[in-house]
């Protein structure tokens, strides 16, 4: 039994797998022996890329079961994942931004080789395989050059066993040639064993054996002098052609008993549902499947080789560092959205508006244009508590001007009107005729004064609501001044102007104050919304690029974990969020010289775990999408109800209670208001309100990290 283990690659029994409800593998049965090409053949979309992602390990059975040189894909035994297995996938699965000579390099890194050993492989590789130059990157080589510097990746480690999904596509028949016979000499002297695909099915003739598979089963398995003796053909298409139509009527069995020939080993494969001509011998792989049962599988977070390995880390980080170096276009994005975002917010919000276009019409001077009004004329007192009051209208007029408003004489209230609804003006201010004298007797003559004088003591207000910050703004302006307006004829006329005072007295502020601008308040918001949405959008292009052009899948082949992957992702991107963290602080702080009164080492942990929260969130959006529109879709989707349920638009306390829960628990409502607390209030991470912000940054970390892992492994 030892001898024959000892001849066997790969081993593949009964095996079953499923898309969903599609199978794509039915009860297949294969046999691959240490020094042998092993063609496998069969239509597009048969499931080859499929069989081969659970050799390697990448995929796993529903049913049936594997065994690959001494176990089980993923455990120690079998070393695959690891150097001892070559897998050049059907897409070219480089780094775009490695050169040639990188591509090569970066596997034999994370194999563990030495340089020298790398260098040697290379320079043997570039001859065979006729290589472009060692420097042009990846995404400057031509489709069949890109081909090439896969399969030299694949073959840098001189593996035992290598799996070879379609690598002559594109390329002349020259080089094909000369590919084969290196596999040939290979099979021969290193007992290399090698699985490869290929459209080409008469190329296969060089095979020792081939397997042609249709509808997810193998129907036959043998050397093709067998299969064309068999079929007395001499064209294996048409050995296909011949198996295929039996197949279809339900007659392979007929055709294993009517044409084996005499000599072949070929067997039935009794244990399977269905009937074909497999040449698996069903003792050994009985044999060596019943071993492998026994070997007790770890469970494993992450699925595959969840340790960390020192050489293994440092090919990820020279990997990340070179697609984040040799893309300055995207370094120049990265740091410019967050001085773009920050300067749109400094300079757009929070400023008073201004120039508002206000319709005027003053009653008590229309054609004059206050031509003849003096100041002091206007409010004449008499004696201690008399006053006359004249051209008052004016006087409003003069102390109302302000930056926020264009006044604009109209004469008829009417016009004023239609102004508005035209949306010539935003407001009107009407000033009845008898406005001064009304007003003398409002004050004046107290409860005795009539109703008429009262209704035109007033000074009259339309508003174009429809803008309701500038109507807010216009009309809480008009309180000021019609203040700033009685105090001045109070102190003119002696009369005690407290007694102008509205009934309620507002101390000086316990935190913050009143006229602070809205930007104060926004923001902690837009620091840490910022910081998120950056960290997630960075992240997830660039783990989905890995992921779309299968540098990911491939280097987990290659022995490299989900968890050294997303650790070294985590590194460069942290450097990144570090990076934009001290732009926005720069900016915030330095150059705009936001007020805060808080540890500025708080501030600065609050906005970096953000910046981390970010690239967790964006971690998990590469791993449920397929794609980079698809990734954008859930990142921006999310942006809306993230934004306009955090507190930044409107208080959680005017959401519905429930709602109010929900936004609690997003990554940054309640961050913010922690981040609030130490710039205005200076509280330390002691306060609850502070510590808890930092504790919902770090649990979103986590959680995000978890339910990727997870689904990492569902995608299995
Ligand atoms: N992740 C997936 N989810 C659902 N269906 C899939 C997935 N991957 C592959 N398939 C489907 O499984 C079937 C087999 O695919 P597979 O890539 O294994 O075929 P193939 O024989 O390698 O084809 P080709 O020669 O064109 O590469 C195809 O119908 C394909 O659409």
């Amino acid at each position: 039994m030892m001898e024959k283990e000892n001849k066997t690659a790969v081993c593949v029994a009964n095996a079953c797998k499923y898309y969903g409800t599609k199978q794509i593998l039915d009860q297949l049965n294969m046999q691959v022996e240490k020094g042998m090409i092993y063609g496998l053949l069969g239509a597009s979309g048969c499931g080859k890329t499929t069989l081969l992602s659970c050799i390697v390990g990448r995929k796993k059975l529903n049913s049936g079961n594997i065994w690959v040189l001494g176990g089980e894909p993923g455990t120690p035994e079998s070393g695959v994942p690891g150097s001892r297995v070559g897998y050049m996938p059907q897409d070219v699965a480089l780094v775009a931004e490695f050169t040639v000579k990188g591509a090569v390099y970066y596997f034999g890194r994370v194999f563990g080789m030495k340089e020298e050993l790398i260098e040697e492989q290379y320079q043997a590789l570039a001859k065979l395989l006729d290589l472009p130059p060692p420097d042009r990157y990846i995404k400057n080589c031509s489709g069949g050059q890109q081909r090439r510097v896969s399969f030299a990746a694949a073959m840098v480690s001189t593996p035992e066993l290598l799996i070879l999904d379609e690598p002559t596509v594109g390329l002349d028949p020259v080089l094909r040639e000369s590919i084969w016979n290196y596999l040939m000499e290979i099979t021969e002297k290193q007992k290399v064993a090698v699985i490869i695909t290929t459209h080409y099915i008469e190329e296969t003739r060089q095979a020792h054996k081939i397997g042609l598979m249709r509808q997810g089963k193998l129907l036959a398995e043998d050397s093709p002098e067998k299969l064309l003796s068999a079929f007395h053909t001499d064209s294996l298409e048409e050995v296909f052609l011949m198996l295929s139509k039996k197949q279809t009527e339900g007659r392979l069995y007929e055709t294993q008993s009517e044409n084996m020939p005499e000599d072949s080993n070929a067997s039935l494969d009794h244990t399977s549902s269905t009937v074909s001509m497999v040449m698996t011998d069903l003792n050994t792989s009985k044999d060596l499947l019943a071993q492998k049962s026994t070997k007790k599988r770890k469970f494993n977070f992450f699925a595959k080789g969840s340790g960390l390995n020192g050489y293994r880390i440092r090919a990820l980080l020279g990997k990340n560092w070179m697609q984040l170096a040799r893309n300055p276009s995207g370094i120049a994005f990265m740091v410019m959205f967050p001085i773009i975002e920050m300067l749109a917010f400094f300079l757009a919000v929070g400023n008073n508006v201004i120039n508002i276009p206000v319709a005027v019409v003053n009653g008590e001077d229309i054609l004059g244009g206050c031509a003849n009004y003096s100041y002091d004329e206007s409010a004449i007192p008499h004696g201690e508590s008399n006053c006359s009051f004249n051209q008052l209208g004016c006087r409003f007029l003069e102390i109302v001007k302000d930056p926020m408003i264009d006044l604009v004489s109209y004469q008829d209230l009417e016009e004023a009107k239609e102004g508005i609804r035209h949306g010539d003006v935003t407001g009107a201010l009407y000033i009845p005729s008898r406005f001064s004298k009304s007003l003398e007797d409002r004050l004046m003559l107290g409860r005795s004064i009539t109703m008429k004088a009262l209704n035109s003591s007033q000074i009259d207000v339309w508003l174009d609501m429809s803008n309701r910050q500038i109507g807010a703004a216009i009309k809480n302006m008009l309180f000021d001044k019609i203040q700033q307006f009685q105090k001045s004829i109070f102190e003119q006329c002696h009369f005690l102007t407290k007694l102008g005072d509205i009934p309620i007295r507002f101390e000086d502020d316990v935190y913050g104050h009143l006229d602070e601008t809205f930007r104060v308040f926004m923001t902690p918001g837009v620091l840490l919304t910022i910081m998120f949405f950056m960290g997630a959008t960075n992240t997830s292009s660039v783990i989905i690029t890995d992921r779309l052009e299968g540098v990911w899948d491939r280097s987990i082949v290659a022995g490299v974990s989900s968890l050294e992957i997303l650790l070294t992702h985590f590194v460069t991107q942290f450097a990144l969020v570090i990076a934009q963290t001290a732009i926005v602080i720069v900016l915030t702080f330095p150059i705009y010289q936001t007020e805060y009164i808080g540890n500025f080492g708080t501030i600065i942990l609050l906005i970096l775990l953000q910046g981390g929260c970010g690239m967790a969130f964006g971690f998990w959006v590469s791993v449920v999408s397929n794609s980079h529109s698809m990734a954008h879709i859930v990142t921006s989707g999310s942006f809306y109800p993230m934004i306009l349920t955090c507190g930044l638009v409107w208080p959680l306390e005017g959401m519905p209670i429930g709602l109010r829960w929900i936004a609690r628990c997003l990554p940054f409502t309640i961050p913010i208001v922690s981040l609030r607390n130490v710039i205005k209030k200076g509280w330390s991470l002691i306060h609850l309100e502070v510590i808890n912000g930092v504790g919902i940054e770090i649990l979103w970390i986590v959680i995000f990290g978890i339910i990727s892992g997870l689904e990492l492994r569902r995608k299995r």
